[in-house]
């Protein structure tokens, strides 16, 4: 018998198209889709219901939930080191834990579920991850400056021997070196160095201002992708998140090191970063995915707005209604943001051995009418608020729209307590 079967809904296939089937899962497996005729252990009805492949964070920092709203409307240099790095140096391994539920609730409550995080005290959120349900590629974020350097690199080979692969797959770890201003090429090489050690993949911040390319061209005469090449660390694996600033020349080395980008528009826009040139990477071939980046810098985490924003963005920037089209969007914000992962065998899309990580949404509500399209309905009508029903691995952790494995009203009282602390310290 089966665990599950999904009933009559309209099924985003793998190539593209939605057509009305069931799909079935046992266990944490994807096992049939189309008309299935098995009984199961539990039905769901899933008519009037669009059901995707779960949306893909490619980019964030979980905990930084707790910095929502503390400070905004500033350039991503001023923000970090007159706001959220003193902030940060007050955060406790319980904060961390507590501000990644808050930030899992919230991405689970609007379909997301997978995200790929770079924070501290890795460990704990390891566990948060772990107990909700949710799958995850984490990294233990890393700067090359005394005091604290060889300490990191030193956690981030135990937080991968520890977690890579744990929790039935659903955690995979990668290593984090923050960024090429905050990591000297010295440093980089031993992470590097440990990458080639464990086998490790890389996730990294590149080329996000015009501040950081100019400072890299005065110092080191060239790009920081030109400069990461030079190190050898595009040899490992890289998902680089933001990549604003990239030159076609940049972007020839991307290709040719098959380097995936996380592409967070929300943040980019509201830390006046820039637009990234995404029409010209995907017609390079490459791989890009979408992300939120973290709460204090979007403010929120819903991949729905994100993939709305990827399909609007371009379009304006570039004066071309087809920059982004509706269906690149959801791909990026799915199929793509599994593979930027590395998932992509597994994860992304609804073909039978898949894991089940699936997404439903609710089409019953007046702004899913007509339903000419339902991609473009997902994509330019749609709310994160819509998701009604969400599967990680086979289980359910959203149901009609209530979590089943997070204490919400625990939750934020707790967070709302750390967060005003943080940024009150005694
Ligand atoms: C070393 S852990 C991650 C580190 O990154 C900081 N951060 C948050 N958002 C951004 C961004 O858009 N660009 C660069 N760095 C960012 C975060 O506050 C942590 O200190
Ligand atoms: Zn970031």
């Amino acid at each position: 018998m089966l665990n599950l079967l999904l009933q009559g809904g309209n099924v985003l296939c793998a190539d593209g198209q939605v057509r009305q089937m069931d799909l079935a899962i046992e266990g944490s497996i994807i096992t049939q889709i189309g008309t299935v005729s098995n009984t199961a252990e539990r039905v769901i009805d899933c008519h009037n219901k669009l059901i995707i492949p779960g949306f893909v964070n490619t980019h964030t920092h979980a905990a930084m939930t707790l910095f929502r709203s503390y400070a905004d409307d500033m350039q991503l240099m001023d923000w970090l080191k007159t706001k959220i790095w003193p902030a940060e140096e007050n955060l406790t391994a319980d904060d961390v834990y507590w501000g990644t539920q808050l930030a899992i609730a919230e991405m689970l409550k609007s379909g997301t579920t997978c995200f790929a995080d770079m924070y501290f005290f890795m460990p704990e959120v390891a566990k948060a991850v772990a107990e909700s349900g949710i799958r995850a590629v984490l990294a233990r974020g890393m700067a090359g400056v005394a005091p604290t350097a060889n300490q990191a690199l030193a956690e981030s080979e135990n937080f991968y021997k520890e977690w890579h692969n744990a929790a039935n797959g659903r955690i995979t770890i990668m290593l984090g070196p923050h960024a090429p201003y905050t990591c000297p090429p010295d440093y980089l090489k031993k992470v590097t160095a440990l990458a080639e050690k464990l086998g490790a993949q890389i996730h990294i911040h590149l080329s996000e201002t015009l501040q950081e390319v100019s400072d890299c061209n005065k110092q080191y005469g060239k790009s920081p992708i030109a400069l990461m090449e030079e190190i050898g660390l595009l040899d490992y694996g890289v998902l680089a998140a933001h990549c604003v600033h990239v030159s076609q020349e940049d972007i020839a080395i991307m290709k040719g090191k098959q380097v995936r980008v996380a592409h967070n528009p929300g943040s980019n826009m509201k830390l006046a970063s820039g637009v990234a040139p995404v029409p010209d990477m995907l017609n390079a071939g490459l791989c890009v995915g979408l992300g939120t980046d973290g709460a204090a810098s979007n403010n929120n985490l819903d991949m729905l707005e994100e993939l709305r924003l990827a399909a609007m963005l371009h379009k304006v920037h570039r004066l071309d209604p087809v920059a982004i089209p509706a269906s690149t969007a959801v791909q990026m914000a799915t199929a793509q943001g599994a593979n930027a992962l590395s998932l992509g065998s597994s994860i992304g899309k609804l073909e039978p051995t898949y894991k089940a990580d699936i997404t439903i949404f609710d089409m019953q509500q007046p702004h899913w009418y007509p339903q000419h399209d339902s991609l473009s309905l997902l994509t330019y009508a749609a709310s994160g608020r819509d998701v009604h029903t969400v599967i990680v691995d086979g289980k359910i952790l959203l149901e009609n729209r209530q979590l089943t494995t997070i204490d919400e009203e625990r939750l934020l009282e707790e967070v709302n307590r750390r967060g005003i602390r943080l940024v009150n310290p005694v």
